[in-house]
């Protein structure tokens, strides 16, 4: 059992009877839905999921799925992160399903983040851009405002084509220098009109579960 296995499957133990249980997306999210799957004749959890990848899954698994429009309130969210900060903050994104997943994490009692020491990181940007999802027709004005607060914005692409999320939306892959904190960098990215999502999670993670060496250590925010 690798570490990614080994928190999810320790985060799976940790739900209780009757939940509404959000599915993120991702490997790690993935080995969670197994575990949890594994444990539902004693559970009889519902779930809702951030992304189809992860409904289907949950669906072939036999898990009960609710469709996010169905739900205001969720009891946990559980997903993976590319990137954590020791204040919890995150990373997130890499995938296609950024307006999901912050709507889920945002929406519940408590969200769970599972990863393995390669997630820690000492700054919010540190090994990956920051994922911005953009209005299609509003990618260059978005752009724009990006480098006028210090961002350098490149559009994610796919093959020879672009890289569209589960929504429609582009994704502006940015970096910025190292002494812009991720707080600061949070409010003026919620400030730019254009921007759909970004994959900052800030002040949402409520518990961060870490693999280590057969072990999983715990993180309260
Ligand atoms: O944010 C995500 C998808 O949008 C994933 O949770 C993140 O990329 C981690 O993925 P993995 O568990 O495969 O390492």
């Amino acid at each position: 059992m690798n570490d990614k296995q080994r928190v999810a499957e320790h985060a799976a133990q940790r739900i209780e009877k009757g939940m509404l249980v959000g599915l993120g997306t991702g490997s790690t999210a993935n080995f969670f839905i197994e575990a949890l799957a594994r444990r539902q004749d004693s559970l009889q959890v519902q779930v809702v999921a951030s992304s189809v990848v992860s409904a289907i899954k949950a669906q072939d698994l036999g898990l009960p799925l609710r469709g996010i429009e169905q739900v205001s309130r969720l009891d946990v969210y559980v997903d993976g992160a590319d990137e954590v900060t020791t204040d919890l903050t995150l990373l997130k994104g890499r995938g296609a399903d950024l307006v999901r997943e912050k709507l889920l994490a945002k929406a519940s009692e408590a969200f769970w983040v599972l990863i393995d020491p390669s997630k820690q990181v000492q700054r919010i940007g540190q090994n990956s851009p920051i994922p911005i999802e953009v209005m299609p027709f509003a990618w260059q004005l978005v752009q724009r405002s990006l480098a006028d607060i210090g961002g350098e914005a490149l559009l994610r692409r796919n093959g020879d084509g672009l890289f569209v999320t589960s929504y429609g939306s582009l994704v502006l892959d940015t970096t910025f220098a190292p002494a812009m904190d991720a707080a600061t960098l949070n409010d003026r990215l919620n400030a730019i009109p254009g921007i759909v999502e970004h994959g900052i999670f800030k002040g949402l993670a409520t518990t961060v579960f870490c693999g280590r060496d057969g072990n999983v250590d715990e993180y309260q925010a």
